[in-house]
């Protein structure tokens, strides 16, 4: 199985995030600018804190990639911390005299853990008595070398197979869009205009009104995003192995954003609570061929894509990092204390919609690869036109 592999590394207040990507094909139009117009759509989203005013997410590549194209060689991009020269002496690589740390005023030992945040878990796990060598990476800063690296798989997946991605916040708390109404590639500026990228007027009202409501009750929101992928050929994943099927690569990889707490293929938890007459996409021959008279699938069965609409959604959980702080324990004394709190976001859910399109864009180009294969873009287009001529039933 030729197949894509990436990684992540990079602490939110280290100097940089690091990420690289291998096993992507040559040819695949890439620049500076692409990755830096996906990173700053992840910045915007009414109720983000005061760090996504100024933060810069400067983007260099370090390999990979030559005059605007992949070379077929692993990309790797590096996304620098607008914070760092505040940060150089406490999270330094090499040691540091006690004084200068004192210095900096933002030494303060962590020993209250947040609770919802991986503080006290990874306190415990790591064998740390403060909770900053956790937060640092459990922070979702880190979902900025994902969007970054998305940036590169969506050019590829464009470039491919024609595949484009969307998201849009479809609940945030109990503010919710009418069910059923799907943006398109040509919606995509639309929802960045709006601030918390809802297509539905009175819907954004509504959950920008809640989270004016949240600031004002020293208190987080969270909410669902959902993501279609529009142009995905049948047949990518697999029904012949529980870790080949798409589906469930798809709800790794979004359960693997931070605060994401639950996955709906489709209509998800909904196809529960009806009967199969209402549950199932049936299918019909038209003069395009055969299609489905739904989609509530999402676009997977027996964890193969249908060649229907992609659609997927994630549910994030409020954040941790709650202003009027919760109930934790102070590890250093054993005494009953209140959780650290410094500046946070009060709802990140449109920036989670854009992660979430990142996600599903590496997991559909690792699909694409794997299914298609080839060592230039141009010769994965021809395989995916060469399968899909050949389709004997269409
Ligand atoms: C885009 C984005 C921004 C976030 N911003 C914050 C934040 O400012 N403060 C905070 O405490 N948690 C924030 N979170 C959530 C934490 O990273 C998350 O609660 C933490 O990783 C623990 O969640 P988990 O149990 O799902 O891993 C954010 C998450 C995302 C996806
Ligand atoms: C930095 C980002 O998000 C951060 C995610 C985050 C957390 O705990 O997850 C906490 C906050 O970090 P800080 O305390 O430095 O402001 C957010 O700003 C980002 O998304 O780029």
């Amino acid at each position: 199985m030729s197949r894509l592999r990436w990684l992540t590394a990079g602490e939110s207040h280290g100097p940089a995030l690091v990420a690289t990507l291998e096993g992507l094909p040559a040819g695949v139009p890439v620049t500076t600018e692409l990755v830096a117009d996906h990173l700053a759509r992840r910045r915007l989203g009414y109720g983000r804190g005061a760090r996504m005013k100024f933060e810069q997410d400067e983007v260099t590549f370090l390999g990979g990639v030559r005059h605007g194209l992949s070379m077929g060689s692993p990309v790797a991009v590096m996304v620098g911390n607008t914070e760092w020269p505040k940060w150089e002496k406490v999270m330094s690589a090499d040691p540091v005299d006690p004084s200068e740390l004192k210095e900096t005023g933002r030494n303060a030992p962590l020993t209250r853990p947040r609770p919802g945040h991986a503080d006290l878990a990874g306190m415990q796990k790591y064998g740390f008595d403060e909770a900053r060598p956790i937060l640092e990476r459990a922070s979702a800063r880190e979902t900025a070398a994902r969007v970054a690296l998305g940036a590169v798989a969506r050019s590829f997946l464009k470039e491919a197979a024609g595949i484009e991605i969307v998201s849009h916040v479809v609940e945030l708390a109990s503010a919710k869009a009418p069910y059923g109404v799907y943006p398109t590639p040509a919606d995509v500026d639309k929802l960045d205009a709006d601030p918390v990228r809802c297509l539905d007027a009175d819907a954004s009202k509504a959950m920008v009104a809640e989270i004016d409501q949240a600031h004002k009750d020293g208190d987080t929101l969270g909410g669902v995003v959902e993501v279609l992928a529009y142009g995905v050929p049948v047949g990518l994943g697999s029904h012949v192995h529980w870790d080949r099927r798409l589906d469930a690569r798809l709800a790794a990889a979004l359960m693997g954003i931070q605060a994401i707490k639950g996955v709906e293929v489709g209509d998800g938890f909904e196809l529960a609570r009806v009967p199969g007459s209402q549950a199932h996409d049936e299918i019909v021959n038209t003069p395009e061929g055969i299609k489905r008279t739904s989609g509530r699938s999402g676009g997977t069965e027996g964890g193969l894509t249908t060649g229907e609409l992609l659609r997927v959604r994630a549910a994030m959980k409020p954040i941790a990092t709650v202003p009027r702080a919760l109930a934790t324990v102070d590890v250093a004394t054993g005494e009953a204390a209140a959780a650290h709190h410094q500046r946070s976001d009060v709802c990140a859910v449109p920036a989670a919609g854009i992660v979430a399109e990142a996600m599903v864009a590496l997991v559909l180009a690792d699909a694409v690869v794997e299914k298609f294969g080839g060592d230039s873009v141009a010769e994965t287009r021809r395989n995916v036109q060469s399968y899909l001529d050949n389709l004997q039933i269409r």
